[in-house]
């Protein structure tokens, strides 16, 4: 069906002091699954949030299958009903069992007898590997575990669209993929969806359709192939680029490496890089520049020592590139160095490049 089941014409929204959205018009087809990408503060929640009248848009309109939702007369709940809503904080209420959770607005919202409400309750339950935990409290779930159940709540109530935002951000780290996994069910079921989202991967792997936002706008509408590998407009370029590529510059001895550690390992699991890779690039970190590059700086502030660290997805390979000034040095240049032979064990590719004073030192893992 080509028809939109979302129209957002000339939305605004302001505040006393800032206006996270400007003009938004776009239109939003059934089945579509779109996630929305940006820079903190440019108003992706807030975009979600008045679709779901959680907010009310100081300008604008917004029709959900047909039915005017800016109108002051339209019947809230109503909209509500057609149009579930997953938070970051997956607000369960904390008195009542999981199943009472899912059962409770299937029963008071959409008459459902309490034995309905509880047999499609607990079929949810089963396909999310949750069923033996319905009789638990929210606060005997993990993270993720709670997350998931409050999908399956949302999805009970039989929604036309479901938005999400950023449904992964308060989680650990290792519950992230159960959770994006539902939402990926989901997906494939044709469900209609709106994802805020900071998990590119999971982004471009599940949509159908990206909206990058930046300053209280849709600053770029397209397929997940023309976002991440063909941006048309220089700030999704820049922002993209920024993804995909960790660049630090002027490493000296002071530099904060247990920081640095932690930062390589989420960037390395946001790119969905091997914990052999992860291992990998803190390693070489650890022998190429800690136990030689620095060592060897003398002032390291004249060597001027950058590294970038990017994914090729053609190849599959963690690139990390050191680039330093002076004269020629090779960090294992020496056939006997051990820590050089270690490191070649674990890399693809090893290659040390030297003109004009500068240096650089690339190795794909
Ligand atoms: N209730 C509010 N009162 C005042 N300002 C608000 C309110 N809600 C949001 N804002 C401001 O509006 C701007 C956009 O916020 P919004 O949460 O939509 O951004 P976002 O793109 O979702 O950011 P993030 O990715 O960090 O969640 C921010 O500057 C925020 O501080």
């Amino acid at each position: 069906m080509n028809t939109s089941i979302i129209s957002i014409r000339h939305l605004c929204k302001e505040y006393l002091n800032v206006t996270p959205l400007k003009d938004v018009s776009v239109e939003i087809k059934k089945g579509e699954v779109i996630s929305i990408i940006g820079p903190s503060g440019t108003g992706k929640s807030t975009l979600l949030r008045c679709i779901n009248l959680l907010e009310t848009p100081t300008k604008g309109e917004i029709v959900v299958d047909g039915v005017v939702t800016t109108d002051k007369k339209c019947k809230v709940n109503l909209v509500r009903q057609k149009m579930g809503m997953v938070f970051q904080s997956f607000n369960l209420f904390a008195h009542k069992t999981i199943i009472e959770n899912i059962m409770m607005g299937q029963v008071d919202l959409l008459g459902r007898s309490r034995q309905e409400a509880y047999d499609r309750g607990m079929e949810l339950l089963r396909n999310i590997g949750l069923a033996d935990k319905a009789f638990s409290y929210p606060d005997e779930l993990s993270g993720g575990q709670k997350q998931r159940a409050a999908i399956a709540r949302t999805v009970a109530m039989e929604p036309e669209i479901i938005l999400f935002d950023e449904p992964t951000s308060a989680l650990d780290p290792t519950m992230v993929g159960e959770v994006l996994s539902v939402i990926r069910g989901l997906a494939g079921q044709g469900m209609t969806m709106m994802i805020v989202t900071h998990e590119m991967k999971f982004a471009r792997d599940v949509s159908t359709r990206i909206f990058y936002m930046d300053q209280g706008e849709i600053y770029e509408d397209g397929t997940p192939e023309q976002i991440f590998e063909n941006p048309k407009r220089e700030r999704t370029r820049i922002f993209i680029r920024q993804l995909k590529v960790l660049h630090v510059e002027k490493i000296s001895r002071d530099f904060d490496f247990p920081a640095f550690m932690t930062r390589l390992e989420e960037f390395g699991r946001k790119q969905q890089f091997s914990q052999r890779q992860i291992y990998a690039m803190q390693l070489v970190v650890e022998e190429a520049l800690m136990q030689k590059l620095l060592p060897a700086a003398g002032e390291a502030e004249k060597r001027d020592i950058s590294l970038d660290v990017e994914y090729s997805e053609r190849d599959n390979l963690a690139q990390m590139r050191f680039s330093y000034h002076g004269p020629s040095f090779h960090p294992f240049g020496d056939e006997e160095d051990l820590s050089g032979r270690m490191i070649k064990g674990m890399s693809k590719e090893m290659e040390h490049k030297f003109a004009d004073g500068m240096n650089q030192f690339i190795i794909n893992i």
